[in-house]
């Protein structure tokens, strides 16, 4: 399969640094997640990668040959790359299987080879039997099961995806992630895939590339970057949870002794993170109503589900806590907070 190197990679639109300086190594085989906010490059990184767009500085290697750079653009078809977008980009016209076999058609390969072919990537994805149905006769989810065929049918070394479940309803996306990951499974194809729905990056992919107007704020495992983000924004864009600003006042084997509001609480940080103010990620996971801790108020619980989401307002601060109980304690209740795990943002 591919390995994708990207290297000082930037594009400008007018006053728009659409991409700057991007530095991203993509291992072959790998399925990484773009994921960020609207507007922060995450279409225009997919473009520069399938060749609809040129860097205006940098380059694009491919297996270790430079594809793109401002003098270089090798063409999107030469590229063997398959996209999956949002709006499913089939012929409307055609029936699945001449959808799912036009690659192999335009490559001249012959009918018989096509139709096996064809049939086995669709049992792939799960649409046995759907071959004579026509695509506008499909539910969302089986249109992207078809747009998926079409690149496994190619033998896409790249599959690229742009939020191509932004259109499907909440149980047709789970369904649909389990697709994507049993396809990267079997396929070995170097995925990536861009969405702004967190939820989406953390369970399908095995690195996740957070952006943020135009650049890479961390590249890292689904756990890392839910459990140590590297910014401040990758915190708050991922996951629930509150900042808050703490003073380190001592190191501990597993990381550092911080204070906050006159309570103590242990947190996990980066190694050689320095005594003094810093930022600290308190997560609703790692706190727990207690008889020590941080004092503070309830000021409100709601039922989320299984769980009451409980918002605290510290004592003698401006900070507000959220966490997580099962039986919901008294508005305007005087409680502490015991902080069982927390994350020290390096500064
Ligand atoms: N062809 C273009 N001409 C002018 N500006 C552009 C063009 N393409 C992208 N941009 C701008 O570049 C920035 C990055 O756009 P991009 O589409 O890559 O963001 P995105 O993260 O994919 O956003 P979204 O999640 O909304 O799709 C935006 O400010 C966008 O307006």
């Amino acid at each position: 399969m591919v390995d994708i190197i990207i290297q000082g990679a930037s594009r400008r639109f007018g006053q728009v640094q659409a991409l700057s300086d991007i530095n991203l190594h993509f291992p072959s085989g790998s399925f990484t997640s773009l994921l960020g906010p609207s507007g922060c490059g995450k279409t225009t990184m997919l473009r520069l990668i399938a060749g609809f767009e040129t860097p205006d500085s940098g380059s694009v290697a491919f297996d270790g040959v430079t594809i793109a750079d401002p003098h270089t653009q090798l063409p999107p078809e030469k590229r063997g790359i398959g996209v999956v977008f949002q709006s499913y980009a089939l012929w409307p016209h055609m029936n699945v299987a001449a959808n799912v076999g036009y690659p192999l058609a335009a490559r001249g390969v012959a009918a018989a080879e096509r139709e096996r072919r064809v049939r086995e990537v669709l049992a792939t994805v799960g649409l046995e039997g759907y071959d004579a149905r026509r695509t506008d006769e499909l539910s969302g989810g089986q249109r992207q099961r078809v747009a998926l065929a079409r690149c496994l049918v190619a033998d896409s070394r790249v599959i690229l995806f742009d939020e191509p479940l932004a259109n499907l309803d909440m149980h047709l996306r789970a369904s649909m992630v389990e697709v994507f990951r049993d396809i990267h499974r079997r396929s070995g194809a170097t995925m990536i895939y861009v969405t702004h729905d967190q939820a989406e990056a953390l369970a399908l992919s095995d690195r996740i590339a957070v952006m943020d107007q135009g650049r890479v704020l961390q590249l890292a495992s689904p756990t890392q970057v839910y459990r140590a983000p590297a910014h401040e924004k990758v915190a708050g864009f991922v996951g629930r949870g509150v900042i808050v600003y703490a003073d380190i006042v001592g190191q501990t084997e597993a990381g550092a002794t911080l204070e906050l509001g006159g309570s103590r609480f242990e947190a996990r940080c980066a190694p050689g993170t320095p005594p003094g103010r810093a930022q600290v990620l308190l997560r609703p996971e790692g706190l727990r109503l207690g008889s020590e801790g941080i004092r503070a108020r309830v000021i409100s619980s709601i039922y989320r589900g299984p769980v009451f989401e409980v918002v605290l307002a510290v004592t003698g601060s401006e900070y507000r806590l959220v966490l997580d109980c099962v039986e919901p304690p008294v508005t305007g209740a005087e409680v502490r907070v015991e902080v069982t795990d927390a994350w020290v943002i390096p500064g």
